[in-house]
């Protein structure tokens, strides 16, 4: 038996500083870039709003999809260590190419502060994006599974720390970007003619990235690493194709049966191989689930949209989240979870992630009962079987219209009756009616002809001034606008004698009168939820994972989250119901279905632990000599010694 030391600070080992760091440096560079990304499409590319969305998924879509190659690489080739180096070598070039394609001044030969050759950008920045992908999904996996790897078998509740510590680093840096490189790409900078600063805005991260690969290079000499036992993913492939095609060899009933399918591989594979296949799948098989949790968790994003109506800008609510997280977390870790645990109960991680799960589904009930409450304050529209009318007075005293034989309206002069536009809640809008004689022009509108209207026109928050001209005559008024409300203003003939003293102002729908505190309580939800259910679900997959398929069943946790991603992509248009609230009623719904599907599946799991199996199929197979010469493929070469030697090959600081 060989016991390793590694230097170590407070029970943690050292090295895995440098993972944390390595993890927030690498976080923030992307997505430090892909807060500007959009931004380069549109306003450098020129590429209209579809397009600039279209690639812009398809990256993200990419960076979902690459994790799967890097643990392959990882587990079954090079080892986490070098697959982190060189996928982050491609990384940091892609980055810095990413970078140089947002130079306009390299083909702005003209030097007007366009760039001349589009393609030359365009080719360069797509280079750069597939790099970057092939590298941060790539060494996703990887940097996870190896972090988990420093820890030794006694320092269990350190490792979960250390899940809790890099997901914290996560947030942290993708919080700081995203706030960062928007304000970096907004300076101005150029060689010929001063443009927005994008290369700033995607150098940064490109020297974050640098800078991450060389932090993670520094911590090399104290680093555990563990080298791959052969090509562990061809061996497990072949060895699932033999018992599927062994099982269905003897399928008759004159066979006895077998515990599980995979010891339908038996006769050919090594015990320890089927042992460690089985531990996998289990794990997978309880993922199936999850993809649906993540699409539903996703639409959380709609939650976020309408509270920019509660006054915070949209742009800002982006934040709450990485803000929460980043002090839910240490809440969780340091409070929460020992006291459970204090308690007596036991709080496993699979229930930890069906709470969490609930916990979202407890968000989305909120959600529906704010809504509910914005609902009430909003007018009643027209149904599918009515139609609304308006009726402007700009006659000077009241009127009697009648509409059908026994339906009449009172409009005083300059009163307005009923209105139908329906808009976005997050928004204020205005229109005008021009009353007066001749043309006007408003700031920032079209002029409008007499007893003409404007179109509804979407200001800003807050007191707006606005001017009226008519060739050499002007007046000045400002209006106080609230979130959610809507405005019609009479303009009267004498406009200009009184100084727009006589514009009168409608109110069409009151401004959002819901309290701005009511959605403190579904961020906190979906939040906690988010860190019970993701930050257990990396330490799950990293525990219940054999020592050589560490990095591939990181994989398949971040393979829940691309699925549910993807289906979000594809269904994002669907399904929309025409009660905002009897959405989020449904999702919520939805949620609790999965939870209930993933508690059954989680009360028939067993947690095992995999160093346990493993010592214990190698002491079986030392008993059973016999069995051993059945290990004809994988593993044939090395003897029961050297193989013990490779599963806990560790560096010695
Ligand atoms: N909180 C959002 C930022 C964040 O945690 N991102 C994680 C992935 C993720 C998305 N949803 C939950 N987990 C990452 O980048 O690895």
């Amino acid at each position: 038996m060989l016991v390793y030391l590694t230097a170590e600070c407070c029970g943690y080992p050292i090295s895995i500083f440098f993972i944390v760091v390595n993890e927030f440096c690498e976080r923030f560079s992307y997505y430090g870039m892909r807060a500007v990304l959009v931004l380069y499409f549109r306003y450098f590319l020129l590429w209209d709003d579809d397009l600039a969305t279209s690639i812009y998924h398809a990256f993200v879509a990419l960076c979902y999809l690459t994790p799967i190659l890097g643990a392959i690489i990882a587990d079954s080739w090079l080892g986490k260590f070098k697959t982190i180096i060189y996928l982050s070598i491609v990384y940091a070039i892609g980055q810095v190419t990413m970078a140089i394609s947002t130079i306009h001044d390299i083909t702005d030969a003209n030097r007007d502060g366009t760039p001349d050759n589009f393609t030359f950008h365009i080719a360069l920045s797509m280079l750069g994006l597939i790099l970057i992908a092939l590298g941060t999904g790539g060494i996703k996996p990887c940097v996870a599974a190896f972090g988990g790897d420093q820890f030794q078998e006694h320092q269990s509740r350190q490792l979960n720390t250390f899940f809790s510590v890099f997901y914290l680093c996560i947030n942290a840096g993708s919080l700081l970007s995203t706030l960062i490189t928007p304000v970096l790409r907004a300076q101005e900078c150029g060689i010929h003619t001063q443009q927005q600063c994008y290369p700033l805005a995607f150098g940064v991260p490109a020297v974050l990235m640098v800078i991450s690969l060389v932090v993670f290079i520094a911590g090399s000499g104290m680093y555990v690493k563990t080298d791959p036992e052969g090509n562990i993913m061809w061996s497990v492939c072949k060895c699932i194709g033999f018992a599927i095609k062994n099982r269905f060899r003897h399928r008759s009933s004159s066979y006895p049966k077998r515990e599980h399918w995979m010891d339908w591989a038996n006769e050919k594979y090594d015990k320890l191989l089927i042992a460690q296949i089985k531990m996998v799948l289990k794990v997978l098989f309880l993922y199936i689930p999850l993809p649906m949790f993540w699409t539903l968790f996703d639409q959380k994003v709609s939650i976020c949209h309408f509270s920019g109506l509660l006054g915070g800008l949209p742009d800002q609510m982006q934040t709450v989240n990485p803000i929460l997280i980043l002090t839910l977390v240490p809440i969780m870790d340091r409070l929460i979870f020992p006291l459970i645990q204090k308690c007596g109960l036991n709080f496993s991680p699979l229930k930890r992630m069906t709470v969490g799960m609930l916990f979202a589904a407890m968000a989305f009930v909120s959600a529906a009962l704010v809504q509910i409450e914005i609902d009430k304050t909003l007018p009643n529209f027209p149904s599918s079987s009515e139609s609304q009318l308006k009726v402007v007075n700009t006659y000077s005293t009241t009127l009697n219209v009648t509409i059908s034989p026994n339906e009449h309206l009172l409009i005083e002069s300059f009163g307005v009756q009923l209105h139908t536009s329906k808009h976005t809640y997050s928004t204020i809008s205005c229109m005008f009616v021009n009353g007066y004689t001749a043309d006007l022009n408003i700031t920032n509108l079209d002029s409008i002809e007499p007893s003409a209207t404007t179109n509804y026109t979407l200001v800003n928050q807050g007191k707006r001034d606005f001017v009226l001209r008519h060739g050499e005559q002007w007046c000045e008024f400002s209006r106080k606008f609230g979130f959610g409300a809507s405005y019609t203003f009479l303009i009267p003939s004498t406009v200009f004698s009184d100084d727009c003293e006589s514009i009168t102002e409608v109110e069409d729908m009151k401004p959002n009168s819901v309290h701005m505190a009511l959605q403190i309580p579904q961020y906190f939800l979906i939040t906690t939820g988010e860190v019970m259910f993701s930050v257990t679900g990396l330490q799950f997959s990293y525990s219940q994972a054999p020592k050589n398929m560490k990095s591939v069943l990181q994989a398949g946790w971040l393979c829940t989250n691309a699925v549910g991603n993807i289906i979000v992509l594809i269904v994002a248009e669907l399904g929309k119901l025409p009660k905002q609230w009897a959405e989020y009623l449904l999702f919520a719904s939805l949620l609790v279905a999965v939870s209930i599907i993933f508690s059954i599946m989680a009360y028939f799991y067993t947690y095992i632990d995999p160093a346990e199996i493993e010592a214990q199929v190698r002491k079986e197979q030392g008993l059973e000599p016999e069995e051993m010469e059945k290990e004809t493929l994988e593993m044939e070469e090395k003897d029961e010694d050297q193989k013990n030697e490779q599963g806990v090959k560790q560096t010695k600081i």
